[in-house]
């Protein structure tokens, strides 16, 4: 699904106003009716108090209408209007005059403090203050309403997006922001659900389909792209019937130092179970019966030194690397890493160590090989491109530094993001439970595993963290969050395989009556 910026959704309003010939106002209808078969499928005519708190712009005016189509089907509703300035858009006036003519309540005007209303913890309060018409941080008054709204314990559904949130651009005010039980978005989602500085003002949301231009939404490049299972499905390259282990790739993985050699023996294990034909270990003498005993299936080559890697040999051609969980710092191993990156045109995975081995010894950033895949966590990504000030302009820098040295980086989080060239893609799989040691090393193992059979680094990358957080989701759904282990999530990698193309079990069947 396609991530757009709130020009670019505007634009996509006004060409589908031109194309499919309906006005402004019918869009607005079509958007308040999808808010309220959202409601009334879920409230089903309970009694339940709901508070509508009314902008004085469009996505207010999605609360009048809204408001009226509840009102109309006999729920109990209050209507207020936050007269944040005496502007008042087109489409807002239009149906300010048609809820007046269904209910003899009509909209509260809200000037300050004074008004604002009680709310009780079990009523529901609808958000249509700011949309992505939010031009300045909320303050005065306004800002206190949204306070006081996020003091409440009552439900609070925020349409299109929380009041106080910018749509795809950094906040000012975090004091300034609703705090959404649920958001209902039109069309598609906004960037600023999936960023760390932002996303928790949104929890859970749902997008509902406006029927906007599908040419133009298809046609328009998006500041983001979400992965999810369809497009992971579109990722998966199938294996033929005459495949042999050669077929699927000789992995190199080059890991571990003394104490750190589980990095090995799970990124080795992770790309095995990914797919790839064969994998090598390369680890320090010490790592030699550890991974032996470990992965009977995985070759093994040892460097000269015990405890550490100093110079990485091996005598056949990887389809891919994998480099860096567990190697430590020793000055040693940053020669091994000079040597390896000069001579190689392999494609690497770079993780860990490795990154702030290149933080520390910033000429390696010039042997870097092209195309290569970088996984930091935020703070080797902070030691990587330095500071930033917030997540926008963090996504910023990262751009610049993947143009620059022409790599994939994988920022790993919540939602993980791969920043290629100008290229955003936010996976949507995955959960808590997979921050646990040793997920990064089975992530790096996963992604080397899929080069090594022949997927490029960027879908490699893509498809790589879409596979990984789907074997931690059904690894989630085995023992719950606390239990997680990174084993586990490796183990499930031939589950999410098959979750990929099952059929979705229909109520029925997930009911047990078949
Ligand atoms: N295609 C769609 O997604 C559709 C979206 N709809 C809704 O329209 C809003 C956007 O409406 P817009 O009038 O452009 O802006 P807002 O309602 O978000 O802003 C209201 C108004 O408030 C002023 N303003 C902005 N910031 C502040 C502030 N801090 N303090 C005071 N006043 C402020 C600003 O000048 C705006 O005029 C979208 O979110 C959807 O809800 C359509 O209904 C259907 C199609
Ligand atoms: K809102």
């Amino acid at each position: 699904m396609k991530i757009f910026s709130a020009e670019q959704l505007y634009e996509a309003d006004k060409i589908t106003i031109e194309k499919q010939q309906i006005t402004s106002e019918d869009l607005m209808e079509r958007a308040g009716t999808q808010l309220f078969q959202w409601l009334h499928q879920r409230l089903n005519g309970a009694p339940v108090p709901i508070h509508i708190f009314c902008g004085i712009g469009d996505n207010g005016g999605d609360g009048l209408v809204v408001g009226r189509l509840l009102i109309e089907h006999g729920y109990n509703v209050v209507v207020y209007v936050v007269n944040c300035s005496d502007k008042r858009s087109k489409n807002f006036l239009l149906n300010y005059d048609k809820i007046k003519n269904v209910t003899k309540n009509w909209p509260i005007l809200m000037k300050g403090e004074n008004d604002f209303p009680k709310i009780n913890s079990e009523d529901i309060i609808v958000d249509a203050i700011f949309g992505i018409g939010l031009n300045r941080c909320p303050g005065g008054w306004v800002k206190k309403l949204i306070q006081y709204l996020n003091e409440s314990k009552a439900f609070k559904l925020a349409i299109d997006i929380p009041s106080g949130l910018y749509s795809n651009s950094p906040l000012e005010d975090y004091e300034a922001v609703l705090k959404a039980n649920h958001t209902l978005t039109f069309q598609a989602p906004k960037l600023a659900f999936f960023l760390p500085e932002t996303a928790g003002f949104v929890s859970n949301f749902d997008v509902l389909d406006i029927d906007l231009d599908l040419e133009f939404l298809y046609n328009t490049e998006p500041i983001a792209q979400l992965i999810s299972k369809p497009e992971a499905q579109r990722f998966y390259q199938t294996r033929e019937k005459f495949g042999h282990k050669g077929t699927y790739g000789h992995a190199l993985i080059v890991a571990g130092s003394y104490g750190k050699m589980g990095a090995a023996v799970l990124s080795t294990t992770a790309a095995f179970r990914i797919g790839a034909g064969m994998v090598t270990a390369f680890v320090p003498k010490c790592g030699y019966n550890i991974l032996q005993t470990a992965i009977p299936e995985a070759m093994v080559i040892t460097d000269t030194e015990e405890e550490f890697i100093s110079t990485v040999s091996f005598d056949f051609e990887p389809s891919a690397i994998g480099i860096g969980m567990g190697i430590g710092k020793n000055k040693a191993t940053v020669a091994a890493l000079k040597k390896l990156f000069k001579d190689s045109e392999i494609p690497f995975v770079i993780d860990a160590d490795a990154l702030n081995n290149i933080s520390e010894n910033k000429e390696l950033l010039k042997l870097l090989p092209k195309n290569s895949v970088l996984t930091p966590h935020p703070g080797e990504l902070k030691r990587l491109i330095g500071e930033w000030k917030n997540d926008y302009d963090k996504l910023e820098e990262v751009k610049k530094f993947s143009e620059k040295h022409e790599v994939v980086i994988v920022i790993k989080g919540a939602y993980t993001i791969t920043v290629y060239g100008d290229k955003l893609y936010i996976n949507t799989s995955g959960n808590p439970g997979m921050a646990t040691a040793g997920s990064g090393d089975a992530l790096s193992g996963v992604i080397t595993g899929l080069l090594s059979q022949g997927y490029d680094p960027l879908l490699a990358s893509v498809f790589g963290i879409y596979m990984h957080g789907c074997a931690g989701d059904i690894t989630a759904g085995q023992m719950g969050y606390e239990a997680v282990m990174a084993g586990d999530i490796i183990d499930n990698l031939g589950e999410a395989y098959l979750d990929l193309f099952a059929k979705p079990e229909t109520d029925n069947e997930a009911n047990g009556k078949n």
